[in-house]
């Protein structure tokens, strides 16, 4: 088992997918995946990684998929939103029945139920070992959970994201449609940019180039992969600024 002095990293910010806390039903949480990833997020902690935490909503509702089946897109969108919140009150159970301190916010006021987005406590609760969950998205319609990810993962000086998800890294083209695509172990953000590369969204990478986050993409269902990033290891494929 790694020590704290084996880790590479003191602060990350990690982005897990929505429709992997579905499991194998087609819709909704299954509490199994929720425990096996909050095991994960402790061995994190225990070794001393201050970790933020932002959850997609793919498994609930996403706006464009609302909006194509008929609904007005800002409340597909707002409805995208409130499923976040939804996944990271099922997350903060989970942590807290596996003994992890944890806090959610959401960007979008929701008094009485959890704190408000606040930037600087979120910072003091990070050092102080507790899971900050960051939900409802950007609070703003139009944007994703990978681009909320990257900014919260910007505003709190994370020194890294992680994004956890179905494929075990970025490709030549998606691995899920193209059996040929090969893997990218580096790339920058400008070729993601210039080649389209749909593993996340443009909007995120534009943020992360501009800001200097580097981001690395994972299978999140690969037992101890997240570990493995902390100590240094080469999972997935790291996307970076091309070196001056
Ligand atoms: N070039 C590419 N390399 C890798 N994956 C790609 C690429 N282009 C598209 N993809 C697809 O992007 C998907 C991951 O992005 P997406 O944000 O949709 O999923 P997610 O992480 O499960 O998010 P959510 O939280 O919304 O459920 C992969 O499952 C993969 O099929
Ligand atoms: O800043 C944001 C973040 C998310 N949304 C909406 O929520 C869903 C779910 O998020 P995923 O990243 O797709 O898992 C998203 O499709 C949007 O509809 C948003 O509006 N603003």
């Amino acid at each position: 088992m790694p020590s704290a002095r084996d880790k590479k990293y003191k602060r990350i910010l990690l982005k897990l997918s929505g429709e992997q806390l579905m499991g194998d039903e087609g819709f909704g949480i299954d509490p199994k995946v929720l425990d096996k990833m909050a095991l994960e997020i402790g061995q994190l902690v225990g070794i001393g990684v201050q970790v933020g935490l932002v959850i997609g909503g793919g498994n609930l509702f996403r706006g464009a998929a609302l909006n194509a089946a008929g609904l007005d897109r800002v409340t597909g969108d707002h409805m995208g939103m409130l499923a976040t919140v939804m996944n990271a009150l099922a997350m903060r159970d989970a942590l807290e029945r596996s003994n992890i301190n944890s806090t959610v916010m959401s960007a979008i006021p929701m008094s009485g139920v959890l704190e408000h987005y606040d930037r600087r406590r979120a910072i003091r609760l990070l050092e102080a070992g507790e899971v900050v969950i960051f939900s409802a998205g950007t609070g703003n319609p139009f944007f994703t959970t990978d681009s909320a990810a990257c900014l919260r993962g910007i505003e709190v000086e994370a020194d890294l994201v992680l994004k956890a998800t179905k494929v075990d890294g970025v490709y030549t083209a998606d691995p899920m449609k193209d059996p040929s695509a090969e893997k990218y172990d580096r790339l920058s953000f400008d070729e993601v940019l210039s080649k389209k590369l749909g593993v996340m969204d443009l909007t995120a990478m534009c943020l992360c180039q501009e800001h200097g986050m580097p981001v690395r993409v994972f299978r999140m269902d690969k037992v101890g992969a997240l570990l493995n990033i902390i100590t240094g290891s080469n999972e997935g494929t790291l996307i970076e600024n091309d070196p001056e």
